[in-house]
């Protein structure tokens, strides 16, 4: 039998915690192989990427409403319950019975104990009729937003205690589709009108020239614009690092950390396809990752290849006029887009630093003398971003961070800038422009 969106939602739960799936990517294959449509595939990513972004909070109301630990509950049970919740607290439009009945009717259908049910409806009815009377808040900021304690105290180092709370809010709002226009086949007018005859709500970016924000999508992969590769899905911040860098028509360009190709695209646009841009990934699966997207564009100057940064490669040294360091790193200003994140172990973490600088300190021997290097990272921790750069600059006197200006209210920098979701409106975003001056 067909799934419904619910109970995708929650397979998608319990892979996550399970399996340590990523739900956007989980979300993917599984909204096709069940054949849901646009409104189902709309409600059911909601369904996901709100509870994960309310999952503390869902679960410190479960644990004052429910007579079972929520630790204690079967994974499908404290799924149900979550999903449940969520409806109740965060969707006026979802009716209170629907909310309730088709959780627990989840629950009849997957869990193995037959007393289950009756609890689900019970927290649930519970939590509707103290609703009205006001539920209680929580005081910690961990809670109230569900990030976990670790992540709270290292975004308040690194954004200050007075703006803490209002990044933890927009992490968890709900970020507008960005979709860059590949000026190499059409304008920006001509795009946004053919979007528009489509169905699709689109506004120019407030900003960033050649930017449309998207809404009314439906399958977003499935409109001509996109088949025809005259747009391309990228947060503001990540195509402002690109222009930081300054790309020019014919230079030559390495993207170091380049799969999917998105900083590719954006300075191959920006040079209008020529030159050169030599587009490197560790994982040689990525490659043809880069090259299908850039073959969608209609973009020849990208050669995809397989590298790892790390490694010195001699032919490469002094080659390049711009080389692109978009490194791998924790990902924490991109929450927005992939809620999971919070709940991943903060261990590995520690070591990416030393992969950053190891990549940095590499890839700058192949900047020709007067080139330019662009370190960038997705993430708001002052040890991926300054404390990175830092170290360099002290190590390599032949760099120097070189100032520019950027459109909006980004304005001018010195030579570093870090985007906030909270301040900018765009992804969490560090970027540094160093020249070679020898
Ligand atoms: C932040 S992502 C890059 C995003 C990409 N620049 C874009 O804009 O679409 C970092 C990439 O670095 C790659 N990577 C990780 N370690 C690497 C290494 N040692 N050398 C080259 N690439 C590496 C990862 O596979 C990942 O695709």
């Amino acid at each position: 039998m067909a799934l419904s969106a619910r109970e995708v939602a929650l397979n998608c739960l319990i892979a996550c915690e399970k399996q340590g799936a990523w739900s956007d990517g989980y979300l993917r294959n599984a909204i096709r192989q069940a054949g849901l449509d646009g409104r189902d595939a709309g409600l059911c990513t909601r369904l996901v990427f709100g509870v994960q972004q309310n999952r503390l909070l869902l679960d410190w109301y479960l644990t004052r409403f429910s007579s079972v630990k929520p630790e204690k509950m079967e994974l499908p049970v404290r799924g149900a319950l979550r999903l449940g919740l969520y409806q109740l607290l965060f969707m006026d439009r979802i009716p209170v019975h629907a909310a309730v009945n088709e959780s627990v009717a989840l629950t009849r259908k997957r869990s193995r104990n037959p007393r289950s049910a009756a609890l689900v409806n019970a927290v649930l009815r519970t939590v509707e009729r103290e609703r009205k009377e006001g539920l209680p808040q929580p005081e910690e900021l961990s809670v109230r937003y569900s990030h976990p304690e670790w992540l709270v105290r290292e975004l308040t180092n690194a954004v200050g205690p007075e703006e803490i709370e209002a990044l933890l809010a927009a992490d968890n709002g709900e970020p507008p589709i960005q979709a860059q226009v590949n000026t190499l086949k059409a304008t920006t007018e001509e795009t946004a009108a053919e979007l528009t005859a489509a169905g699709v709500t689109v506004r120019p970016h407030p900003w960033l020239p050649d930017c449309l924000e998207l809404e009314d999508t439906g399958n977003l992969e499935g409109l001509d614009a996109f088949q025809n590769g005259t747009i391309y899905i990228q947060d503001a911040a990540a195509r402002l690092a690109v222009l930081a860098a300054g790309p020019e028509p014919g230079m030559a360009v390495l993207d170091a950390c380049a799969a999917p190709g998105g900083k590719s695209f954006a300075a191959a646009i920006a040079m209008g396809d020529s030159g050169s841009i030599c587009s490197c990934d560790i994982h040689p699966h990525k490659q043809a990752l880069i090259e299908q997207g850039a073959r969608r564009l209609g973009i020849h100057s990208i050669t995809a290849a397989v590298m790892d940064g790390k490694a010195f490669d001699p032919e490469l040294a002094g080659r390049f006029d711009l080389v692109i360091a978009d490194v791998p790193c924790s990902g924490l200003g991109i929450i927005r887009k992939k809620p999971d994140i919070r709940y991943k172990d903060p261990e590995p973490l520690g070591g990416l630093p030393g992969v950053q600088r190891a990549i940095l300190e590499n890839v700058s021997r192949y900047v020709r003398p007067g080139g330019v290097l662009l370190y960038a990272t997705c993430t708001l921790l002052r040890r991926e971003n300054e404390a990175v750069v830092s170290w360099f600059l002290d190590k390599d006197t032949n760099f120097t961070l070189e100032p520019f200006t950027l459109p909006g209210h980004v304005g001018a920098s010195e030579g570093m800038v870090t985007l906030w979701p909270h301040r900018h409106g765009t992804d969490g975003f560090f970027f540094a422009k160093l020249r070679r001056t020898r």
